[in-house]
């Protein structure tokens, strides 16, 4: 039976280096030598400044650095040094040539693989941890068998990584599973069981999942291709909620009850950012494509573009509510990484979104609490992101030490990623108003619609009313007493709109209701207009605005009272109105104002009548209600 007692990782970057660490965090009794050709990265492992930014990653490195965790360099040493040798190595999407723009680039995996094999100087177990397309074992096999002699043997392995970014120790110490997949010959089998056994120092045995080599790859696609799926379909349902008012986050919520659904990655967003996801679909793509399989491959693709229109629309409803025109405006986006807890920024959303913000003349002030100036500056420098080299970039954009910073004197804020420090009970939301230009408009990411700071009667500002980011049934918690009150509240509009709601008739029998401007929820509803075409009043209206409001509370920090943020609202009526022409689908016949941010006071005392709650109760309420989600995470 082989027993582990050296191990190398080959990469030492966003998996090598935490997997690795916690192996060794976990196994005092192996060795464990993270190598990179990157003397840059290595560095920084061997120095108090990690190179990646990770929870709970200092402490374990700092734990078992120089005892049975090391970083080096010398790759070669370390090969020949190991039993166990796990290539982690990126496999980023192929720039250019055959498959260019979907299949993986294996370059770095073979040439791990090839330098495994010249270097070796006994037998070895290789894993392959990086993710990788179907059968790409084969091909290490190969490179590995055509150097392999009676005295040196090579084994293989898949064991693909699942953890997530921003909860990398945590998804390591108590993995959902681990899988390991091999050949299923006698000599892989042993292989197999060796690694079962590091594992199992620390991870149950019923929690690791041993498969043939092709399942084990091919499960790694596919988990990421159905995880991204489902973002993708809340997604999709997003855009119908806005056109139809009904809310994405209840809509969420009802179906992630269901057992068979579960309430986990149906957190609509502005779109999906990461190293993995796309990349690992389009890889899918790319290999059914390969399969012949072009249904197949259409199906999968099908994920990547919606991700893509879901980001093309967010930012065509920030221009939208922003009078169409964003030149010269301020728009400020809090958050650069792709997620909350990451330093990361591959495939970020905001880099999207900014890309667009700058091709409409906006000035973009940017802040992330983590993520260096100088990451995104190259990152708006890419080619294909923004034209012109990194100095052109420096000039367009500010990069700011605080929110409050890149807010002051903005037209809009953006929250792009959801850093806790961007929440409403840390952040004081009415100092970031008073800074900004007025209008002033928030947008966050996780609704996809507008967030209106504050309603105002022309150029003229009023008080600040402050809603922050919206307050729903989350897909983590419980209907509250407020959302309850909430649907008993619309029930009763409904009831009231019937009375007093204008009927127009459209050609082909539908109906169009125009809403009371006054009415709590300013989304209209619409009869299915099969065959109607424009009605008179949608040409009074020009804008293209999401409108799949909901009810915000005061923020915990907020220097505003309750009765400030109604009287505002009483001076200003809202302007939401929208009117839907032949094809409800196309929002381009979609005409819609505005809604106004903040609810009437009727709103007040229907629910007040309600709840028998005072509003100002309902707000704590509330906000402890997203608390409880937001810490519970999707
Ligand atoms: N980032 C994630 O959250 C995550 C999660 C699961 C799986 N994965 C997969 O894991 C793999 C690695 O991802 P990552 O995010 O750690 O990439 P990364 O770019 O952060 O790290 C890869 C490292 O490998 C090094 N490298 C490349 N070729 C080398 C060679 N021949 N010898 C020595 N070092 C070499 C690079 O210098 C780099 O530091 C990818 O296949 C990725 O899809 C990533
Ligand atoms: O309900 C959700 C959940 C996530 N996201 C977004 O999806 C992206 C990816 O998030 P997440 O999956 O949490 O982070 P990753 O680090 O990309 O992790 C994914 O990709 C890794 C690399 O393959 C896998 O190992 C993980 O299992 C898989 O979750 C981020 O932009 C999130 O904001 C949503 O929009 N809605």
């Amino acid at each position: 039976m082989t027993v582990v007692k050296n191990i190398c990782c080959i990469g030492a970057g966003y998996v090598g280096g935490p997997t690795c660490a916690v192996l060794a965090y976990k196994c005092p009794d192996i060795k464990v030598t993270i190598v990179d050709l990157s003397e840059a990265r290595i560095a920084a492992w061997n120095s108090d400044n990690l190179p990646i930014y990770e929870p709970g990653l200092d402490q374990v490195v700092f734990e078992c650095r120089g005892k049975n965790l090391f970083f080096s360099t010398n790759v070669d040493a370390a090969i020949q040094e190991a039993d166990l040798i796990f290539v982690s190595v990126n496999t980023p999407t192929k720039k250019t040539g055959m498959g260019a723009g979907m299949a993986a680039d294996l370059a770095y995996v073979e040439s791990a693989t090839r330098r495994i094999a010249e270097v070796a100087k006994s037998s070895k177990i290789v894993v392959e941890k990086s993710t990788v397309p179907c059968r790409t074992a084969q091909s290490m096999r190969t490179i590995l068998e055509a150097n392999s002699t009676p005295e040196i043997h090579f084994d293989i392995l898949s064991n693909p990584e699942f953890l997530a970014e921003g909860t990398a120790i945590k998804d390591l110490l108590n993995p959902d599973r681990v899988l390991i997949g091999a050949l299923q010959t006698e000599s892989g089998i042993e292989a197999q069981n060796a690694l079962v056994d590091v594992y199992t120092h620390w991870v149950p045995k019923d929690r690791v999942i041993t498969t043939n080599l092709w399942s084990s790859e091919l499960s790694k696609l596919a988990a990421n291709a159905m995880l991204a799926q489902r973002i993708s379909s809340i997604n999709a349902l997003s855009a119908i909620c806005e056109a139809t008012g009904a809310d994405v986050d209840e809509v969420a919520f009802a179906c992630g009850k269901d057992t068979r659904l579960g309430s986990k990655f149906l957190k609509a967003s502005v779109g999906f950012g990461g190293s993995c996801f796309q990349k690992d679909i389009l890889n899918l793509v790319y290999l059914s494509q390969q399969l012949n399989l072009p249904e197949v491959a259409d199906y999968w693709q099908q994920v990547v573009t919606m991700n893509e229109y879901q980001k093309k629309r967010f930012v065509r409803n920030i221009i939208s509510t922003l009078f169409n025109t964003i030149t010269n405006k301020k728009i400020a986006v809090l958050g650069f990484a792709f997620k909350k807890d990451t330093g990361d920024t591959r495939e970020s959303a905001a880099i999207t979104l900014i890309k667009d913000f700058m091709q409409e003349n906006a000035r973009v002030a940017i802040y992330d609490p983590k993520v260096e100036p100088q990451q995104i500056y190259m990152d708006l420098a890419e080619p294909g992101v923004l034209v012109g080299a990194q100095e052109q970039v420096e000039k367009k954009v500010q990069i700011c030490q605080s929110a409050y910073e890149a807010a002051d004197g903005a037209d809009a804020v953006v929250i792009v990623t959801e850093w806790d420090e961007f929440r409403d009970d840390q952040l004081d939301y009415a100092k970031i108003y008073a800074g900004m230009n007025k209008p002033a408009f928030l947008y966050t990411k996780d609704t996809v619609t507008m967030d209106r700071i504050q309603q105002t009667s022309g150029a003229k500002s009023t008080q600040p009313t402050i809603p922050t980011t919206r307050i729903t049934t989350k897909t983590a918690v419980r209907p509250t007493r407020a959302s309850l009150a909430r649907r008993d509240m619309v029930q009763k509009q409904k009831q009231q709109e019937q009375q007093s709601n204008k009927r127009t008739s459209l050609p082909g029998g539908n109906t169009l209701i125009t809403r009371d401007k006054n009415t709590l929820n300013n989304r209209s509803r619409h009869s299915l207009p099969a065959t109607s075409t424009k009605s008179p009043s949608s040409s009074s209206s020009n804008h293209n605005a999401p409108t799949g409001l909901s009810r915000h509370s005061l923020p915990a920090s907020s220097k505003v009272r309750p009765s400030q943020h109604r009287s505002t609202v009483d001076r200003k009526p809202p302007v939401g109105r929208r009117t839907t022409t032949a094809n409800p689908g196309d929002r381009k016949t979609t005409t819609t104002t505005a809604p106004p941010r903040v609810a009437p006071v009727k709103r007040k005392s229907t629910l007040s009548n309600t709840t028998n709650e005072p509003v100002k109760k309902r707000a704590a309420w509330d906000h402890r209600v997203r608390q409880a989600y937001e810490w519970g995470g999707y």
